[in-house]
């Protein structure tokens, strides 16, 4: 894309999604700004497999906006960082197109895994201040993420995650129920409850037996009259 272009998309961007910018010049104080258009030049040279020249884009913009984007990660159209200080975004990780990351989020690994080994985001994705979403994990298309959460699951499309660990509150605009919601004090028993259920049909059981057996009883009374 040629940087004219690039400018007039990251403008349509944050006037769209950050309601504190009020003028256009200032798109060019956001770090969100510099790291994209710096990840784009890094991405390339990482393409073409000149690794170290990558890094050193990638490490050089980290200390100046707080932004750290591995060049291998990859990227689509209309990511947003807003503030931007503390976000790292790793090696194998994986944005579609319009997504919005606040400060302090990481896309990162869980140290367990090799490979593929951090996290694949849908479109329109908003990810809280803060949060971390860790491994290979897809965090489907319309999702939110919401602040401070800890993601180490799945997220299918159109829900909001919130907690430690994530959990989802709100699936396709219905509010989920959640153990928060249960009775923390008189959980349900699967097991007692399924003892109860055979007690029941136990004394079912005896009742149909005792009733058969008086029927035979009256049978063999009438038969030895
Ligand atoms: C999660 C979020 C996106 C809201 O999404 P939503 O789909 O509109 O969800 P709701 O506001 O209906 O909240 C659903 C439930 O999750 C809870 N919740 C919301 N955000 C939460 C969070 N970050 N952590 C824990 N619980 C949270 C709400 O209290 C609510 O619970 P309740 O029904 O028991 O009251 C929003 O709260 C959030 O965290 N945004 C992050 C924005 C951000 O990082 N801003 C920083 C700017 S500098
Ligand atoms: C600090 C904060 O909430 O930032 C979010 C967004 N930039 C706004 O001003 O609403």
């Amino acid at each position: 894309m040629k940087f004219i272009n690039f400018v007039k998309q990251e403008i349509a961007v944050i006037k769209d999604r950050d309601p504190a910018i009020k003028s256009t010049m200032e798109v060019f104080l956001y770090p969100s700004f510099k790291a994209i258009l710096k990840y784009r030049k890094a991405h390339k040279l990482f393409l073409k497999k000149h690794y170290y020249r990558a890094r050193r884009i990638s490490q050089k913009t980290a200390r100046q906006t707080g932004i750290e984007i591995h060049p291998g990660a990859q990227i689509g159209e209309g990511l947003f960082i807003d503030h931007g200080h503390g976000v790292v975004i790793g090696e194998t990780a994986i944005i579609g197109d319009n997504v919005t990351l606040y400060q302090g989020v990481t896309l990162g690994g869980t140290g367990k895994e090799q490979g593929k080994r951090h996290p694949t985001v849908g479109n329109n994705v908003m990810i809280g201040a803060g949060a971390k979403v860790l491994g290979s994990v897809t965090i489907g298309n319309n999702c939110k993420i919401g602040a401070g959460s800890v993601v180490l699951k799945d997220v299918p499309d159109n829900a909001t995650v919130v907690g430690v660990p994530g959990r989802i509150v709100v699936l396709n605009d219905v509010r989920v129920a959640d153990a928060n919601d249960l009775d923390q004090v008189d959980l349900p028993d699967p097991v007692m409850n399924d003892i109860d259920e055979l007690k029941t049909e136990n004394d079912e059981l005896k009742e149909r037996i005792i009733q058969l057996e008086d029927k035979l009883n009256e049978c063999r009374k009438a038969n030895s009259k």
